[in-house]
């Protein structure tokens, strides 16, 4: 069973949580590069260039490392950063977002994919829970694992690779939460649990969640009908994962995977993204504060 005790110390970092680093992060993804597509030099460099800014959010702690889980079939790198648990070091609490990003029409060197929604906008909101998390000093028990899947969107293949490893390697990771599009509000909704290839429990846990430190916002479920995201990849190696969505599936957002998934179609603002963020982080001190 899942508690909800420690608000002494979430409550306060929540409060540092800022759309302005998130909407950021969101431009620079969206923007630095024509795609991020997994074959791709544009795909290449923002996976050595998120390395790079998450070497420096990780500054001089000696609990925090940051590595490129390497592909054997594909150039682009995934991108974990991990803060070493104090007590509970061998349990691991995973939050993801995919780095990749596409053309439906079909996507080579030159093409334009911002993919600012899918799946900037996932990473952008887990890396601003980790910016708070590390220069807050912040030490949680159990490890805690970010990353940034690559080749997601050519059959969820990064996190694929990476659930294998893990449980081919015995590895105990306690719970898995994806951010796949974070910031378009297609709905009056604020967060979607998507239901089908998740687990239940953990599912009601990032409700309570939600309903305990973010009680304005508006929570509903819906089902993918498919395996949707890389939580599908932890599930199929039977790791318990979960995945709040932006919106209900009929008002998802239309423009991915086309040169206009933008910041500007989200207002220009990552109002809707810094909920995740907030609910990400609550996830992560929660979860990752058990000793046992
Ligand atoms: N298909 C997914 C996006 C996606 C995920 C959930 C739902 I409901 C609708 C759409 C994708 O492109 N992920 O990269
Ligand atoms: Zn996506
Ligand atoms: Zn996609």
């Amino acid at each position: 069973s899942y508690a909800i005790d420690n608000d002494a110390e979430v409550t306060p970092l929540l409060s540092q949580i800022q759309e302005s680093n998130i909407r950021a992060t969101i431009e620079q993804l969206s923007t630095g590069y024509k795609n991020r597509y997994y074959t791709t030099s544009g795909g290449v460099s923002a996976s050595d260039q998120l390395a790079a800014s998450w070497r420096a959010l990780a500054g001089s702690r000696t609990d925090v490392t940051v590595s490129q889980f390497t592909h054997p079939s594909w150039p682009q790198k995934s991108v974990i950063l991990e803060i070493k648990g104090t007590t509970n070091p061998g349990k691991i609490v995973v939050i993801g977002g995919h780095l990749d990003s596409i053309l439906l029409s079909g996507t080579n060197e030159n093409s334009i994919a911002p993919g600012a929604d899918d799946d900037a906008s996932g990473v952008a909101s887990l890396q601003e829970a980790m910016r708070v998390l590390l220069s807050s000093g912040y030490k949680p028990k159990r490890t805690l694992q970010f990353m940034a899947y690559a080749a997601e969107e050519v059959g969820l293949r990064g996190s694929q690779g990476i659930a294998t490893d893990y449980k081919n390697k015995g590895k105990k990771v306690v719970g898995v939460l994806q951010l796949d599009m974070t910031n378009y509000q297609g709905s009056s909704s604020d967060i979607t649990m998507i239901t089908d290839y998740t687990n239940s429990a953990q599912n009601k846990f990032v409700k309570d969640l939600a309903a305990h430190y973010l009680p304005t916002l508006k929570v509903n479920e819906d089902r993918c009908g498919y395996a949707c995201s890389d939580h599908a990849s932890w599930t199929n190696k039977g790791y318990v994962a979960s995945f709040p969505f932006e919106a209900p599936l009929a008002n998802d957002n239309k423009l991915i995977h086309t040169s206009n998934d933008t910041l500007a179609k989200s207002g220009n603002n990552a109002n809707h993204a810094l909920k995740f963020s907030k609910l990400a982080l609550a996830y992560l001190v929660e979860l990752g504060s058990d000793g046992k």
